[in-house]
């Protein structure tokens, strides 16, 4: 978008804000360009802002939501109290029924028809900020996925899965009710409403809040809270709060008061820098799929999952365990109790009151969880022990087996990596791939240099508990001892 026309629209969607009943917006704060630095639109401050100090408030009716839309009156049945449509609120992931919308689905619908509205919809400024395309993996092609090798948010694009749920029941109430969203005709072919869909999905996903209740009003409801936020939480669209970047290390937090949301400055920002919210203890690999982008700050939450497949070869291996005979075990341990997979993160805290975190990496241990599969599984285990590599009587040498297992699977999840955690800092180093290829290369660094913390460790604990064995770069299963 040429310069002009970028801040031809921040203005108009500013004037738009301030002109909004109830809306504030400091003096000391402003939209700004950041397109320098991957970032699109942001808020900066002009001058210092002390902690505490209200940067903009948001007036409730401004939000686009169901509540404020003129679209469920005309679709009582659409968006009839999920309890009323005999569906639950979040939407049944089953139930692909046009009857049955949840809060993400109901949004996409109050979205569209605002969008054919345009241009005379009273969100229109707002409408003319909002991203038309994405750098979340959902858009990139095979060859920029690819670069992501194995990490696990590959899995987690839901592509296919989003493209059914607009066909069950977004694509069919539209156009079961085309008079409403298109009074002037012309409907659109369903290849341009699927697309439509998709980006608004898109932008829900990257820039919708959960419309919370007033924060005092939670306080005094205690027990009620969970039911509340199952049963009557919204999504909304909410203009200038999505105007915000985030980060981990963040200085601004939205309230969600009865009337109005405010965003409220957690401490002192100096002039000049930029005003950021927080989206949660997300890994690098997760900002990526929900919002495009990745920093250097999330890279504290990342996460690797572990399948119990690999962690279950690695035992077999360590143990010297024949298919028949893990057959056995695997038979008398109750397969109700087993999870799947295991996440294995670092175990960093999350920021302070005052959006701080400390920029220290480092491992904490395995998870808990991992553990007492291992240790069930290896109980059984004890029965077979003599076609097996351990006697696996004592509790010593079962902590043996589950470190020099989980070491194993780990390795062998490292290999799942098509290149090296070197040669990535390397390319990263020589090349610094700009975009969407510098993106998948920051995640699979992240989940690597991880690994690796969590193999040292691992590693670490064997030669504690094996002082006599020395530590070497062999895979853990040729260390191994026959006892
Ligand atoms: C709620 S919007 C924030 C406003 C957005 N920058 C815009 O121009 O409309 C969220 C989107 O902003 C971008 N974003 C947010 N925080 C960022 C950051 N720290 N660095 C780069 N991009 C960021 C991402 O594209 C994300 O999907």
């Amino acid at each position: 978008m040429a310069d002009a026309d970028f801040e031809q629209r921040s203005g108009a969607f500013l004037g738009w804000f301030k002109s909004l009943p109830g809306a504030t917006f400091h003096q000391n704060v402003k939209i700004a360009d950041l397109r320098p630095r991957n970032a699109g639109r942001g808020i900066i401050t002009t001058a210092d802002i002390e902690p505490d100090t209200v940067l903009f408030t948001i007036p409730r009716d401004s939000i686009i939501c169901p509540a404020n839309s003129a679209l469920p009156a005309q679709l009582p049945d659409v968006f009839a109290p999920p309890e009323e449509q005999g569906a639950s609120t979040e939407g049944d992931a089953d139930d692909e029924s046009p009857s049955s919308q949840d809060s993400w689905t109901r949004l996409i619908l109050v979205m569209m028809y605002e969008c054919f509205q345009s241009p005379k919809s009273r969100w229109q400024p707002y409408l003319d900020i909002l991203p038309t395309t994405f750098n979340t993996p959902m858009f990139w092609t095979s060859d920029e996925l690819a670069e992501l090798q194995a990490s696990s948010v590959v899995s987690r694009i839901g592509a296919a899965e989003a493209e059914n749920m607009i066909a069950a029941k977004i694509i069919p109430v539209v156009r079961a009710n085309e008079s409403i969203f298109f009074p002037s005709g012309g409907a659109p072919s369903d290849e341009e409403l699927m697309n439509l869909a998709g980006r608004i999905g898109s932008t829900i996903m990257a820039y919708a809040f959960d419309l919370e209740k007033d924060e005092d009003e939670e306080e005094n409801e205690e027990d009620e809270w969970v039911e509340d936020r199952e049963g009557k939480t919204e999504l909304g669209m909410v203009p200038m709060a999505d105007v915000l970047n985030a980060d981990a290390d963040f200085n601004a937090h939205i309230n969600h008061e009865t009337d109005a949301l405010t965003a409220v400055s957690l401490r002192k920002i100096r002039a000049g820098e930029e005003i950021l919210n927080y989206y949660g203890p997300l890994p690098n690999g997760e900002l990526l799929r929900r919002y495009g982008y990745v920093t250097d700050a999330h890279r504290r939450w990342d996460v690797v999952e572990l399948s119990w497949s690999l962690v279950e070869a690695a035992l077999m291996e360590v143990l010297g365990a024949s298919e028949a005979v893990w057959g056995k075990v695997v038979a008398q341990v109750d397969d109700e109790e087993v999870e799947d997979g295991f996440v294995v993160e670092w175990g960093s805290e999350e920021p302070d009151a005052e959006g701080h975190v400390d920029d220290k990496l480092e491992f904490h241990g395995l998870p808990e969880e991992l553990a007492e599969q291992v240790k069930a599984f290896l109980k059984v285990a004890r029965k077979f022990e003599g076609s097996m590599a351990y006697k696996l009587s004592d509790s010593e040498t079962r902590k043996e087996v589950y470190l020099r297992s989980v070491l194993r699977a780990l390795e062998l999840r490292m290999a799942e990596y098509p290149t090296t955690l070197e040669a990535d800092l390397q390319q990263q180093q020589a090349e610094n791939p700009p975009g969407r290829k510098g993106m998948a290369l920051a995640v699979r660094i992240g989940e690597k240099t991880l690994l690796r913390e969590a193999i040292r460790w691992t590693g670490a604990e064997v030669a504690k508990l094996n002082r006599d064995v020395e530590m070497s770069d062999e895979p853990a299963a040729k260390r191994q001892r026959k006892r």
